[in-house]
């Protein structure tokens, strides 16, 4: 029996709504009847029916065939575009997957995977326990529709928060709410890393105003130079700064080591931390804790069914956004939007679905070519490092849902159009070819009225519009596969719609390639080691300060501290360590040891008796 994408639209998964379909109006002619943008109208597409069934073909031998013989035919190039294209009316935002060389008998041979994957979706967002390592339910899409959750105290939740978010910003702004030595803040200095730093950064960098009543920072590392210059920048404006530190857990080393830092930096200028500070994470995390008994300015919730890489649209990204007089709640309605839009299991009309099938089409399903993001759009930037941590914390699995090692991924890079065409992309258009790319196109160059011709009919945007469109068939004309969206500006809902889109595509991949978007054990086991590591320091101050109490002070060589520490296997890494405190003044070389590290002998400058018997 003849198989088709109709399976796609099968009555078991009826899409979220139904789609009246009508035959798309024929493709104009080339040089034929004008043609209004199809974005005035959503195009419909027919169901392909399709001769071959899913038995007979080998997906890899197509596949793999096809891969060679990208469209080259103007026309068909054309018809393919209009085919394919995918366009949501209300948020101005349309997909185009033409450049990607997937056939119909591999959409056919996807058919099976997507309907597992839009039903794992549809139970994810029903409450199911969709994160099962760590036995949790994934709720980032209640947080923009809060009818969806599986229990009414969650609703109130997310309104509640959304409204204390709302109105604490607006005190803030207003003056209401002001630092105790100042007449109002003027400063952010957020302090979180991974999802607690990387939406909020995104975010800011994309829509924060040229001049926003709060101006944000962030520290989002523990290396102390980093934090010195951010603090040093605010300067004097310390004393208007609001503090907001962001941690999911409460407890990463790196934004504990933030916030005692700043701590430290308020002392030091004689300023109260407390009023000036605000905690966002988990109820009753350390960092909960410590804000509620040294009375914190504010404390926001966060989840254990929000992830840190989906937390943009809670409090982590919603509050410093309303502070720099972003419109969350528009926000938010772009990716409700998409939300609904990501719902269907048609899978034309599905432009998540449409990501994660090129996705899976352009790296064999196993992330055997690289994802680069190119975004023509300054403010987008980030964009890239945003979707570093979406997609490949999500992606980037060592194990499938059945126990098989996979070591799954999809690497991103990328930085921004046309500026990256003038450092990598001649190895994309030329060289090794172990990616697809994807362009993020907008439309609005500038805001109404205050464009310029810098030649008779050619503007500044005319130029980063030709560079991208250039490019794009550079390098299809290579033979290099691209994904374009087109978004018609950066504004709130449209930033909103694409993080929304993402999410989604990221979620329904992972049902492709059957795993769990949702953890990262990987992560877990570089904090266990970073710890070691300063389990490992630890002995060797405290055989060094040992050696350095006694009169004479014994300078040790490297293998001695290895064998009083009892870790001779673990001799280069305490070179490693005591090179580190070396260059930080913090062990001393004895005279005349200075050669290899083999006869190098170290001491303390002082010693402290209180360690001797730590
Ligand atoms: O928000 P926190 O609990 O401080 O976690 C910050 C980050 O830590 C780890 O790196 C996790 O893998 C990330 O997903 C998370 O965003």
């Amino acid at each position: 029996m003849a198989s088709s994408l109709s399976g796609l639209f099968s009555s078991s998964l009826k899409p979220s709504k139904t789609l009246s379909v009508k035959a798309l109006s024929a493709p104009p002619t080339r040089g034929g009847d004008s043609f209004s943008f199809p974005h005035t109208s959503k195009p419909t597409h027919l169901p392909l029916t399709l001769s071959a069934s899913r038995s007979d073909i080998s997906h890899t031998d197509a596949a793999t065939a096809a891969k060679k013989e990208l469209i080259k035919d103007p026309d068909a190039l054309w018809e393919r575009y209009l085919d394919w294209l995918y366009q949501e009316k209300d948020l101005g935002l349309y997909l185009d997957v033409s450049r990607v060389g997937f056939t119909d008998e591999f959409v056919v041979d996807m058919e099976h995977r997507f309907k597992s994957a839009f039903k794992a979706m549809d139970e994810l967002e029903k409450g199911s326990i969709a994160n099962p390592d760590e036995g949790r339910m994934v709720g980032h899409y209640w947080l923009r529709n809060s009818s969806l959750v599986p229990k009414p105290t969650l609703k109130t939740l997310i309104e509640n928060t959304l409204d204390s978010i709302c109105s604490f910003a607006d005190d803030i702004i207003a003056g209401k709410i002001k630092p105790p030595s100042s007449p109002r803040f003027t400063q952010i200095l957020s302090v979180g890393i991974g999802g607690s730093a990387l939406g909020p950064q995104f975010v800011a960098e994309a829509l924060a105003p040229d001049n926003p009543p709060l101006k944000i920072r962030f520290i989002d590392n523990t290396d102390p130079a980093g934090i010195d210059h951010q603090i040093a920048q605010l300067g004097p404006e310390l004393a208007s700064t609001l503090v907001i530190v962001i941690s999911k857990s409460g407890g990463t080393p790196e934004t504990r080591n933030g916030l005692l830092e700043v701590q430290k930096a308020f002392r030091e200028a004689g300023l109260n931390f407390a009023k000036q500070g605000v905690a966002i994470t988990q109820e009753n995390s350390l960092l909960d804790n410590t804000a509620r008994i040294e009375g914190w300015l504010a404390r926001f919730p966060m989840y254990d069914w929000v992830g840190g890489r989906t937390s943009v649209m809670s409090a982590v990204g919603l509050l410093p956004a309303a502070l720099q007089g972003i419109d969350i709640r528009e926000m938010l309605a772009g990716a409700a939007i998409m939300d609904e839009a990501t719902r269907t299991t048609w899978l034309k009309n599905n432009p998540a679905a449409l990501l994660a099938m090129c996705w899976y089409w352009a790296s064999d399903g196993v992330g055997s070519k690289d994802m680069v993001i190119l975004p023509y759009k300054d403010s987008l930037l980030l964009f890239s490092r945003y979707l570093q941590q979406l997609v490949m914390e999500s992606l980037g699995k060592e194990f499938d849902l059945d126990g098989n090692t996979v070591n799954q991924g999809l690497t991103v890079y990328g930085n921004k159009g046309s500026t990256d065409q003038h450092a990598y992309i001649q190895q994309l258009r030329e060289g090794v070819h172990n990616f697809f790319a994807t362009f993020i196109e907008v439309l609005r160059d500038r805001p109404p009225g205050h464009d310029w011709e810098l030649e008779p009919g050619v503007t500044c945007g005319d130029y980063l519009f030709g560079m991208l469109q250039g490019t794009r068939s550079a390098l299809y004309a290579n033979g290099r596969e691209s994904i374009s969206v087109t978004i018609e500006e950066v504004t709130p809902r449209s930033v909103g719609a694409i993080i929304a889109l993402y999410e989604r595509a990221v979620g329904l991949y992972a049902s492709l390639v059957n795993i769990n978007a949702y953890h990262q054990p990987g992560v877990e086991a570089g904090k266990k080691a970073a710890a070691e590591v300063l389990a490992l320091q630890k002995r060797v101050l405290s055989v060094l300060n040992e050696a350095s109490c006694k009169d004479p002070v014994e300078p040790l060589t490297l293998d001695e501290i290895a064998d009083r520490c009892h870790a001779p296997e673990e001799i280069e890494m305490i070179y490693k360590i005591i090179a580190h405190m070396s260059a930080n003044d913090r062990v001393l070389i004895a005279e005349g040891s200075c050669g290899s590290p083999r006869s190098v002998k170290v001491y303390l400058g002082e010693c402290n008796v209180d360690d001797m018997y730590a």
